[in-house]
């Protein structure tokens, strides 16, 4: 199985987050290759200097190009609260899997509903590089749930 993190942010490793990351994806191999995508360029740059709508635009343009395979769910605070059984489902019975979190604008609803599904992890905004933590805990406790593994106990 593989599970595709896709995330309007720049490259490169910080100090705080990337440790652990490194530790969700390695822990997470005996059930999935989890990879993380971050996406920015001088045109998402310019466009959140004009307006969110513009901003918005340019996250669709950056993402939209990995909506074709796949099942497409993306993170977006104001979308369906989900558990972490209902989480694990979402990851059930598919060969890839796309998650997409926005920029600091958040996501187009057009980008919403060309993907399979959106989901929230509660009413707080949390920002890109926390929810990306977040994710990657809860995609390995998905795994753990779906393969009957202890650590989701
Ligand atoms: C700083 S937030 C954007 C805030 C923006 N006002 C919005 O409503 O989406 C950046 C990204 O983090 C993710 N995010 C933040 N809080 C979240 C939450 N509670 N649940 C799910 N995703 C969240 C979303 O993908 C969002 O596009």
């Amino acid at each position: 199985m593989k599970i595709n993190v896709i995330i309007i942010d720049k490259k490169g490793k910080d100090q705080l987050y990337a440790p652990l990351i490194e530790h969700y994806k390695k822990i997470s191999k005996p059930f999935a290759k989890v990879e993380v995508i971050e996406l920015f360029d001088k045109e998402i740059a310019k466009a959140q200097d004009i307006s969110p709508e513009a901003a918005q635009r340019s996250y669709s343009k950056a993402l939209e190009k990995y909506l074709g395979s796949g099942i497409n769910i993306a993170l977006d605070p104001a979308s369906k609260e989900v558990d972490s059984f209902e989480f694990a489902k979402l990851l059930k019975d598919s060969v890839t899997v796309n998650f997409y979190i926005g920029g600091a604008y958040g996501f187009e609803r057009d980008f919403l509903s060309k993907c399979n599904n959106a989901v929230s992890f509660g009413k707080i905004t949390l920002s890109h590089k926390l929810v990306k933590v977040v994710l990657m805990e809860q995609i390995f406790r998905g795994l753990t749930i779906n393969h009957n593994h202890p650590y989701h106990k």
